[in-house]
């Protein structure tokens, strides 16, 4: 390409409304990223990523900026390298990868990356396009949280109890472990409902919520069944130590004064308790909490009932 092309082609990389940089490098420093040299960034990258080329002249230097941190950016460099393997093998022109940056303004985002794999316009060198997906990324990471919380307590939902429910069924398999299933149902709930308002039922399950949360450690977990049901799922196995754990929550429940408008009121709550059993399904460790919930509520709540078949 001669040089009012290659100015052309800048100028038309300048104007596109993806950030672009282009990199020159000679056949045998393919893998020396120091000897690769950035020639041309266009204005969605100033205005994006924002490295001057008198910061970046060279691709190692580029990384070194971009991905401050050493494992990311040896992470980053095997990506490229396995994702550039296999656009080859496919004839790709480009390989992809997803990628954040650290750019000039001090800020992350992330970004839909493309590398040249084979020079298809200019001789020696090859283009790294960007489009950025931060707002995207930030918007789908929303909606896969709410997705597995319940709108109201904050805490998980169903569909996130039984996932949890098969993977530690799947731990419990493969590693010769047990785990602790809890129903938790508060009692006289539809009276609470009934007699001071839907919302006044609200509050009471959403400082229930918080309160179970407070005595669980970070791997076990809180969820929403429906209506006035919760369920526990703690790792321990040994259904002793589970049942003491959920004790000190049924303490702050009945320890805790309900206030609603000017009135004030307590609480209870009856619990259901199994541990898993070689062999059981998702379906079988839920019935058998459920059938333990019952049998507590028939005694006449209040009451941790322990399913008999737990050790
Ligand atoms: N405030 C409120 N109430 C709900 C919600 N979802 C279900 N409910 C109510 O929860 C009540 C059912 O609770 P239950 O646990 O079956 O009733 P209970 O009075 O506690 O009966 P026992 O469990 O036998 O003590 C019904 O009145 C439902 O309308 C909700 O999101 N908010």
């Amino acid at each position: 390409m001669v040089k009012g092309d290659l100015d052309s082609f800048y100028s038309f990389l300048d104007h596109l409304p993806i950030a672009a940089l282009v990199i020159s490098f000679e056949e045998h420093q393919v893998d020396d990223l120091s000897a690769q040299k950035i020639c041309h960034v266009n204005f969605k990258y100033l205005e994006l990523i924002g490295y001057p080329l008198s910061a970046t002249p060279d691709a190692a230097s580029w990384m070194q900026l971009a991905y401050p941190q050493p494992e990311y950016r040896q992470e980053i460099t095997n990506r490229w390298k396995d994702e550039s393997a296999a656009a080859m093998q496919r004839d790709d022109v480009t390989a992809k990868a997803i990628v954040n940056v650290r750019c000039n303004d001090g800020r992350n985002r992330c970004f839909e990356a493309f590398s040249e794999v084979r020079s298809t316009i200019l001789p020696n060198h090859y283009i790294i396009s960007f489009i950025d997906i931060t707002d995207m990324t930030v918007k789908m990471e929303g909606l896969k949280r709410q997705s597995v919380m319940d709108q109201l307590t904050g805490v998980y939902n169903q569909y996130h109890l039984l996932q949890r429910v098969e993977q530690e069924i799947e731990r419990a398999v493969s590693s010769d472990s047990y785990f602790t299933l809890m129903m938790f149902d508060l009692d006289f709930f539809k009276m609470i409902n009934d007699r001071y308002g839907y919302e006044c039922g609200d509050q009471v399950l959403i400082s229930c919520a918080s309160m179970i949360n407070e005595v669980l450690s970070s791997e076990d977990c809180l969820a929403r069944w429906n209506g006035a049901d919760f369920i526990v799922l703690i790792r321990e196995g040994n259904s002793g130590i589970a049942r003491q754990v959920i004790q000190k929550a049924l303490q702050k429940i009945r320890a805790h004064t309900f206030l609603w408008q000017d009135i004030s009121f307590a609480m209870t709550a009856t619990i259901g308790l199994t541990t898993y059993q070689s062999g059981d399904n998702a379906d079988k460790v839920l019935e058998r909490a459920d059938l333990a919930l019952k049998r507590g509520k028939q005694m006449g709540g209040d009451f941790v009932f322990m399913d008999i078949t737990s050790g």
